[in-house]
């Protein structure tokens, strides 16, 4: 194995010392701390590429510059695959679905789903998604009057957003699935421990059966293989529902009826099988939740820290929400979003500076060149502007270190500043690399966020909804939220991780004049 990795090297790239151990290298640095806080501290010391050692003397390239990642994700096409080791975490927590697949199989997969993630099918979803928000307001409102004389209250904020939208029909409240999912993630993959951090960088080289074994025997995977269990049944009952359905002419192009579509279909290229058509319903269900409620629990973080930016965007809300009324109707439609720059400024700025996914992982999958956005100084002192790297090269994109690129969204990149989405362009020309807003949080190209949409208007409905309604303030326990990373970025307590996704906020209803 050390052969091995250490024949694929890139030493001549700055980085940091291997402080914990040969065995590991910077690996318990980058996956143990607060989300992407070694990725900052090193960007700040060695640029926008830094070479970091992995397990037994392995190189890694953790990349946060604009061109280099524009390259890896758009132009490339699927010539760096995704990092073996986390297909496997994402076929564990997830299935044989989308966010595992790769090469052919992927581009099958997602041209048979595409059409359910249109513009036109994440607009019809807006009304769920005010309802939803809704639900929760009321929800909170009756725990408030019961709960306090003052009027407010400290609500343990860990799952907000509209799980059920997805599939239809489910009650977050008392949904045996939704439970599962709700703490899979943090008691699966959060904080790794030094061992998961070893087994995992070295499944790769295990016979599959032995894989597959220890897999089975892990108590670490309990969780995983439960919410399998509860995910596949429920899964299968809402795709007999939706065949009854389609075989009444009912059907639609919402994604279950695609799914149940190709399933039957004849033909090779659009057709997906069982297992595969329930892992999709698994992996939307999964990068759909928690990363949405993820960003919505930062975003309200960040508006208590800076409660000027929570009462300017409370001030835009109502006045929105009064124009609606004077002209007769009662509810936002995605075009209103457009008169609403602030809140929209807010959301994009909740986007940057909260990715909830930190880091994507990919592998050369040939000997390639990445060109460089800001020319980049190696170990013997020598400027480079481009960067040749071997096949089979691991890499790390940070995403946070994308999104707060000081070449990229200015001086002030490190500060939540919801106005630079409002300040005029300068006339500069970018390189372009994410879908959404220039941010990377939403990946890019031929294997980007396929619900980014969905998230999109989801996050403005949620905000609109409890900002309208209610007023956030921070508890002194705020004070110590980690950026817990556990395949998503979720608020923690420091010390207190093995409690679970927690964001003590003080909420009380907002009072209009
Ligand atoms: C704020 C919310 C969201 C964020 C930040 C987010 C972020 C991402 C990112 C970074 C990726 C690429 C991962 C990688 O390359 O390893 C991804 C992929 C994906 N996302 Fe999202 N996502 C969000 C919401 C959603 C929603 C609402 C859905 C579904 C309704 C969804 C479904 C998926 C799927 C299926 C993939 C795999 C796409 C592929 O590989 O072709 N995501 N997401």
């Amino acid at each position: 194995v050390y052969r091995r990795n250490t024949k694929i090297s890139i030493d001549h790239v700055r980085g940091p010392v291997a402080d914990a151990s040969f065995l590991l290298g910077n690996l318990p640095e980058l996956y143990q701390s607060d989300a992407a806080a070694a990725d900052l501290k090193w960007q700040k010391a060695y640029g926008d590429i830094v070479r970091v050692k992995g397990v037994l003397g392995e190189d890694r390239l953790l990349i946060m510059d604009a061109k280099a990642l524009q390259y890896i994700y758009q132009t490339s096409g699927y010539h760096w695959p995704k990092m073996w080791e986390r297909r496997e975490l994402s076929r564990l927590a997830a299935g044989q679905g989308l966010t595992w697949a790769d090469g052919d199989v992927h581009k099958r997969q997602r041209k048979i789903m595409l059409p359910g993630f249109g513009t036109r099918e994440a607009r019809s979803f807006l009304p769920i998604f005010f309802s939803a928000a809704n639900k929760l307001g009321e929800k909170w409102k009756d725990m408030i009057s019961a709960s306090s004389a003052d009027g407010s209250m400290v609500m343990l904020l860990e799952k907000a957003t509209a799980f059920d939208y997805r599939f239809g029909g489910l009650d977050d409240d008392k949904n045996e699935l939704a439970n599962a999912y709700t703490t899979l993630l943090s008691e699966t993959f959060g904080s790794p421990s030094l061992t998961s951090i070893f087994t995992i960088s070295t499944w790769a080289h295990l016979p599959s059966w032995l894989r597959h074994f220890f897999q089975r025997k892990s108590a670490k995977l309990r969780h995983a293989r439960e919410t399998e269990r509860i995910g596949n049944g429920v899964a299968k009952t809402l795709i007999d529902a939706k065949a009854n359905a389609l075989l009444d002419g009912k059907g639609n192009k919402d994604i279950m009826s695609l799914l149940v579509q190709s399933n039957n279909s004849e033909n090779e290229s659009t057709r997906m099988s069982t297992p595969e058509m329930l892992a999709q319903m698994r992996t939307i269900m999964l990068a759909g939740h928690e990363t949405t409620a993820n960003t919505l629990n930062w975003t309200l973080l960040e508006i208590c820290k800076q409660p000027h930016i929570q009462r300017k965007l409370r001030a835009e809300i109502w006045a929105a929400e009064n124009e609606l009324r004077t002209n007769g109707r009662t509810q936002f439609e995605v075009s209103d979003f457009e008169n609403m720059p602030y809140t929209t400024a807010v959301v994009k700025e909740a986007l940057r500076f909260h990715p909830a996914l930190h880091h994507a992982f990919r592998t050369a999958g040939r000997d390639d060149v990445l060109p460089l956005s800001t020319p980049l100084r190696v170990i013997d002192g020598t400027v480079i502007t481009e960067l040749t790297v071997p096949k089979g090269l691991k890499v790390v994109a940070s995403i946070t270190g994308y999104n707060r690129n000081k070449q990229v969204f200015g001086e002030d990149a490190d500060v939540f500043n919801p106005d630079r989405w409002l300040r005029t362009s300068d006339g500069k020309k970018q390189t372009v690399v994410g879908v959404y807003a220039n941010v990377l949080t939403f990946a890019a190209g031929v294997r980007s966020c396929i619900g980014w949409r969905f998230a999109l208007y989801e996050l403005h409905a949620f905000l609109i909804e409890l900002i309208s309604n209610f007023e956030f303030e921070l508890t002194p326990e705020a004070e110590h939220v980690r950026r817990h990373p556990c395949l998503v970025v979720a608020p923690t307590i420091e010390g207190r991780e093995n409690e679970g996704v927690q964001l003590p906020l003080k909420v009380r209803i907002a009072i209009r004049e």
